[in-house]
């Protein structure tokens, strides 16, 4: 794909007076105290793209667990045709052509792609699917969605994640849904296959599949969608026609308030990060073998983002900072340098890792809420071999404040939060862990764009009093907005850097595809 590609309009929208698949009404739903949907509506015509928008925790998922009959509503209808549906169980909501793809990556990562694509199909398509037949119609699907399809027999542990998600969402276009329901599926893709998945959607919406699309980036919702239903505090608030909105509209629409979108992080730093102390430098590493070695190094205070399309080599760059392979990362300090050992030898270091699979790498879905978030901190808050959970507590309130985390009880399984505040609590934890150096895997995914402002304004802040960030981020946007600078890989190789005066979409796309915008670094 080149970059006029990833530039070009979709193809024309089916009409909005198509026939209504799918009609739910004053819905609600508690969970204990929790009131989770309060009154919620929402209706779906065949061939559109709707989308669902909300700050984190406004019901988003619980509407959407209801339509899936993963949730049953404590009131409320949803009709099909005029007559009330009845979804007791995920099983009869697919029985019905609702087919969802929720936000983490279900996969069965010890069985190959192949199985993993038909799973649960044996009981769906009745007749079942011959051998020959699940092969090819698996291998079609696949090859629309990425531009190198993993082989059929590989395992799916063997993946990165956003094949995984990919995975995902082909089984769930193999089932041939009526109405396809994306939950931030599209969260974990990276650039290139989410372009694709725009495609096919886009595609089948023309040939009458109706689309839910549950996203926290606008530019996913002004790219594709024909509708969009505005969710606030278990409500929702209005549905706007494409031409009828605008990105203030929508988050004042959200917030319930004249909460415009908040400017930049970058301009209210005062430090200079180019006059700032090295904190951490990486001498002749290769990401591969073969591959140009890079050097680079890290100031005092500065944020500094890593982008590329995926796999080329910015996700194990990374991790080689916290020091995943030993050799060629030194922690640098008025005394001195060290090399980096491995991932415990790094923390002691004060760098700390925010993970990117928030379900497999950092959340105990077994622990609380607070315990999840006290994990770094608990040598911190102890004393004498006895933890106060009392210090963890309080140090938890003050992020609660900082990025707006919604939460019932300190003691609340994690599992009871919406996934925006899961990782709010995790970002929370290793920022209370006091880190020189914070590492940062697309730590946005999933959060809301007034929280990613809260957090870029913390992240700034954080940097103007000294703390140097290394972010990775799968989103353009959030690169332009708050970096000082982005490295960008190609191939396994450090290609080029753009410094924020010259970062714009058009430059940073146009380096993914070995455009450079300003000298070689290494010249
Ligand atoms: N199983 C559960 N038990 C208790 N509370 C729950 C449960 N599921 C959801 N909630 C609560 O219901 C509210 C709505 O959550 P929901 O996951 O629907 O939000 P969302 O809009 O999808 O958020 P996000 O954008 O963060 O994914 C939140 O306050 C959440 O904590």
């Amino acid at each position: 794909m080149t970059v006029a590609e990833f530039h070009s309009a979709p193809g024309p929208r089916p009409s909005a007076a198509a026939p209504l698949v799918l009609h739910a009404r004053n819905l609600a739903k508690s969970f204990g105290p929790t009131v989770a949907l309060r009154e919620a509506g929402f209706e779906l015509r065949a061939g559109e793209i709707h989308a669902l928008v909300g700050e984190n925790g406004s019901g988003k998922s619980t509407l959407v667990k209801i339509l899936s009959g993963v949730h049953h509503p404590d009131r409320g209808v949803i009709e099909a045709g005029g007559r009330p549906m009845v979804l007791a169980t995920p099983r009869t909501a697919q029985a019905n052509g609702i087919v969802t793809v929720f936000q983490e990556v279900l996969v069965i990562e010890n069985q190959s792609v192949l199985d993993n694509l038909w799973l649960g199909t044996d009981r769906f398509f009745r007749a079942g699917v011959p051998e020959k037949q699940r092969r090819q119609r698996a291998q079609e699907c696949l090859s629309e969605l990425l531009e190198h399809p993993p082989a059929l027999d590989a395992r799916m542990e063997d993946l990165e994640l956003s094949d995984r998600q990919a995975c995902g969402i082909a089984r769930a276009l193999l089932r041939g849904p009526r109405v396809l329901i994306l939950d931030e599926a599209t969260s974990a893709l990276d650039f290139e296959t989410r372009t694709r998945l725009f495609r096919m959607v886009t595609r089948l919406a023309g040939e009458g599949m109706a689309v839910v699309l549950i996203t926290h980036r606008m530019d996913e919702i002004d790219e594709i969608g024909d509708r969009i239903t505005v969710m606030r505090s278990g409500e929702t608030v209005a549905t706007l026609e494409k031409s009828a909105w605008d990105q203030q509209e929508i988050v004042r629409l959200m917030t319930g308030a004249e909460h415009l979108i908040q400017p930049v992080a970058r301009a209210r730093r005062t430090a200079d990060p180019e006059r700032q102390p090295v904190v951490l430098k990486v001498e002749d590493v290769r990401l591969a073998p073969e591959r140009a070695p890079i050097n680079v190094a890290f100031r005092k205070g500065e944020i500094v983002g890593l982008a590329g399309l995926e796999g080329h080599g910015q996700d194990r760059f990374l991790k080689l900072l916290h020091g995943r392979h030993p050799g060629g990362v030194s922690r640098v300090d008025g005394n001195g340098s060290v090399a980096l050992k491995n991932p415990g030898h790094a923390q002691d270091l004060g760098i700390s890792y925010v993970a990117r699979d928030r379900r497999s790498e950092s959340i105990f879905p077994w622990m609380s809420i607070l315990e999840n978030f006290a994990l770094a901190t608990i040598a911190k808050d102890s004393a004498r071999g006895r933890y106060s959970p009392a210090k963890s507590e309080s140090r938890l309130a003050k992020f609660t404040g900082q990025l707006n985390i919604k939460l019932g009880r300190p003691s609340d399984a994690i599992t009871t939060l919406s996934g925006g505040n899961q990782q709010k609590v995790i970002i929370a934890r290793w920022l209370a862990a006091d880190p020189s150096i914070l590492l940062l895997n697309d730590p946005t995914r999933g959060i809301d764009v007034n929280a990613k402002r809260d957090l870029y304004r913390l992240l700034g802040e954080l940097a103007g009093q000294g703390l140097t960030v290394v972010m990775l981020s799968t989103e353009v946007d959030e690169h332009v907005e708050l970096m000082d600078r982005v490295l960008v890989f190609r191939e396994n190789e450090l290609f080029t850097e753009i410094r924020s005066d010259r970062l714009s979409p058009e430059t940073l796309v146009g380096a993914f595809f070995g455009a450079k915008v300003e000298e070689d670094i290494d010249n």
